[in-house]
């Protein structure tokens, strides 16, 4: 079975490609490199191009039975002042590997949503019904392809699970990839680099939210078992389950204080703290409900546990794997 992962070579697609490489697949790979560096040459062919390239989607496409459509910009407040580069990268060029999979009869996608999508939760925890009423251009280029995904499953036959990821942490219980966006934006990666002093310290970007100790809440979500839920998804699509969409979540929501507590304890470092403003496009709470996934999907995410997550992204801290 051979799979195009598009994006391939970043966080969260490098350790799909592994995963999807363990469970027999032919994993072929397409990234620009343009945030992604893992070295997935073990798992996956790899192809060097962008996803705006028709000429390139023509090599890659034939015989594939699915694509995993990681690629995109990813980063809430650049696209407040940036939104031409979401929407091009992430709508536009989503569109264009769209109509190329079309031409070539490949009709299977799975697509990397986001809790961005959501906005501002109405009710908590957020399941499939909950209003789609994003904050910011990225919330709103991600909602944009599932709706133009429902169109072209109607018109086309082109079926797709989009699954929408809340917090992604941690890291391959291996130590062999991990999380290392540049710049790097999210709490994880940014607290375990304060306590290798490779930072003077973290920032807590808002004090005065209506949560229990006035931080944000997020629901981390370990990227193994994010692996396992596309996993379930392409085989359910295989099978001719038809589209769906599934929020992915661990339904417990920690706060940027206690995030922090946790990796002072994992680490066993001293990490500086230093309070700044609210971060803007930040919702104060963001917690999944995952029952949909757990139950169409029998999805049972495995490291649930905040320490766990942390413990895993510190090992590949401490690894040396780390791309230079
Ligand atoms: N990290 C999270 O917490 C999170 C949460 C929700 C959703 N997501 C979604 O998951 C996906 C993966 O996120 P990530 O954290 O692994 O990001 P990442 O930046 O590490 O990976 C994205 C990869 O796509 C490649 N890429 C980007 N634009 C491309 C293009 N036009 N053509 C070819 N390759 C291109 C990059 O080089 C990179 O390797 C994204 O779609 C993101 O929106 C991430
Ligand atoms: O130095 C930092 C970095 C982050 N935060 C806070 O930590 C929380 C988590 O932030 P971050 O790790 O940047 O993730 P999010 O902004 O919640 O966004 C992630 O999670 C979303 C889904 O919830 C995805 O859509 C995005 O792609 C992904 O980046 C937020 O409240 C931030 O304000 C800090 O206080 N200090």
């Amino acid at each position: 079975m051979k799979v195009l992962v598009v994006g391939g070579a970043g966080y969260i697609g490098s350790h799909m490609v592994k995963f999807l490489f363990h469970q027999g697949c032919e994993v072929v790979v397409l990234d620009d490199l343009s945030s992604g560096n893992a070295d997935i040459s073990r798992y996956a062919s790899l192809t060097i191009g962008n996803v705006s390239d028709k000429e390139v989607l023509g090599k890659v496409l034939p015989g594939v039975c699915a694509v995993m459509h990681f690629a995109s910009s990813i980063e809430v407040s650049e696209s407040i002042r940036n939104p031409a580069k979401y929407y091009l990268n992430n709508l536009s060029n989503t569109l264009t590997l769209l109509d190329s999979m079309c031409e070539h009869s490949v009709s299977n996608f799975i697509f990397s949503s986001t809790a961005a999508t959501f906005g501002e939760p109405i009710t908590l925890p957020i399941d499939e019904n909950h209003s789609q009423v994003p904050i910011n251009p990225y919330g709103k280029s991600k909602l944009m392809v599932e709706q133009i995904l429902e169109d072209y499953d109607r018109a086309y036959g082109l079926t797709s699970v989009c699954l929408r990821y809340f917090n992604a942490a941690g890291a391959d219980p291996a130590g062999e990839f991990g999380e290392c966006h540049e710049p790097e934006t999210h709490l994880i990666p940014l607290v375990l680099k304060a306590a290798l002093g490779l930072r003077e310290s973290i920032n807590i970007y808002g004090r005065d939210y209506v949560t229990p100790d006035g931080t944000c809440i997020r629901d981390y979500v370990h990227v193994m078992d994010l692996c396992s839920a596309h996993w379930l998804a392409l085989t359910s699509l295989l099978k001719g389950s038809g589209s769906q969409r599934y929020n992915l979540g661990n339904g417990h929501g920690f706060s940027v204080k206690e995030v922090i507590e946790a990796a002072i304890d994992v680490t066993g470092r001293t990490i500086k703290v230093v309070d700044a403003p609210r971060r803007a496009g930040d919702p104060a709470v963001l917690v999944a409900d995952s029952a949909k996934a757990k139950v169409e999907l029998g999805w049972v995410p495995r490291y649930h546990d905040l320490k766990t997550i942390i413990e895993h992204a510190w090992k590949w801290e401490l690894s040396g794997n780390r791309p230079r």
